[in-house]
């Protein structure tokens, strides 16, 4: 029984095909499949042509038991699962052949890839930045509403226009100095702060603003007084988010609830001890760093439908060829 497991991303696609017994057997990348920044119609192509070419990788028989998990971005409501499914049925010639087709977002599979299926709390800082929880039946989300609403705190995004701001402020004299301002000079192989000016303006992108999340944690480890409090901002905005929705679905619950963190930022350890430091006070919400590929959680989704428990999911996939603790 074969599974294809799918993170389908607003800037690539990425798959795995696991078989219960076999474990990994092979993985391929493909092009952004989020029906909203594409379109349903090139979503659920993407998704059809990484069948063919696990088909043509020579791991699956014409007549393979094959089941799909999906997490995609975009599709957090149950009408836009419905839809591309719908979708996917009337384009694709896998549409009524495959096993089971199981559709959640992708803040549920980077949940489930380092919980195996129990519910959760899961916040994402990438560019942008969501946390989303899970408790039975019910899902429920913080945030995640796009740079222009919010900011998306905790974001690489968030981060990076808070550095820039910074170095502007010291410029114009409305702020303190800050090991910012030379990081950035340096980095960006600028001679005058104004330069940034059109770098950030003429082609605005999220993505551009974002990567200047790397120069605060530079800054951090400099010491440097503004950057620690622009981390710790965002730790404590993190943590509040997730603390929001542990008191919206998991109040009555006796045991502790799995507070993942997942995404780029996260790779930085003094922002995930920064998460941690916040949330002492909240001991039953337990801080895990993400350490597994989301396409993970895809596949967790499947073995979830068929009713095995995290227990079982947990040393199906362990130690079968991927990266999974
Ligand atoms: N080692 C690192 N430490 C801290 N931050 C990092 C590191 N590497 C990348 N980042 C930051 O992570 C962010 C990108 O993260 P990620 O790749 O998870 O985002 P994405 O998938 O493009 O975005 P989204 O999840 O919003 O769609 C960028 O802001 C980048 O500056």
């Amino acid at each position: 029984m074969y599974i294809l497991g799918v993170d389908g991303g607003g800037t690539k696609t990425k798959a795995f095909l696991f078989h219960k017994t076999k474990g990994f057997l092979w993985e391929t990348e493909a092009e952004a499949s989020n029906p909203h920044s594409t379109s349903y119609t090139h979503s659920t192509k993407v998704v059809s042509q990484i069948i063919d070419k696990a088909y043509a990788s020579n791991h699956l028989s014409e007549n393979a038991d094959l089941s799909l998990g999906l997490g995609i971005a975009g599709l957090g409501r149950k009408e836009d699962q419905r839809k591309w499914l719908e979708c996917f049925q009337e384009t694709s010639s896998y549409g009524h052949s495959l096993n089971e087709i199981v559709i959640e977002n992708d803040g549920a599979i980077a949940l489930y890839s380092e919980t195996y299926g129990e519910d959760g709390i899961v916040s994402i800082c990438g560019t942008g930045a969501v946390t989303l929880g899970i408790h039975q039946t019910k899902t429920d989300r913080v945030g995640g509403w796009g740079h222009v609403i919010g900011g998306d705190p905790g974001s690489g995004y968030d981060l990076g226009s808070q550095a820039l701001i910074a170095v502007f402020n010291q410029l114009d004299g409305l702020g303190p100095k800050t090991a910012l301002t030379n990081l950035i000079l340096n980095g960006e192989g600028l001679h005058q702060i104004e330069e940034l000016i059109p770098i950030i303006y003429q082609h605005f992108e999220k993505q551009r603003v974002a990567a200047f999340a790397k120069y605060v944690f530079q800054a951090v480890d400099l010491e440097d007084d503004i950057a620690i409090k622009i981390t710790q901002k965002a730790a404590k905005q993190i943590a509040n988010r997730g603390k929001i929705l542990f008191e919206r679905l998991f109040q009555t619950m006796e045991r502790d609830v799995p507070f993942i963190l997942a995404g780029g930022i996260f790779q930085n350890d003094f922002i995930v001890k920064k998460v941690k430091d916040e949330l002492t006070l909240t001991p039953s919400l337990k801080v895990l760093k993400s350490q597994n590929s989301p396409v993970i959680g895809s596949i967790v989704l499947v073995l979830k439908q068929q009713g095995y428990s995290p227990e079982e999911i947990k040393k199906m996939l362990i130690n079968r060829g991927k990266e999974v603790q």
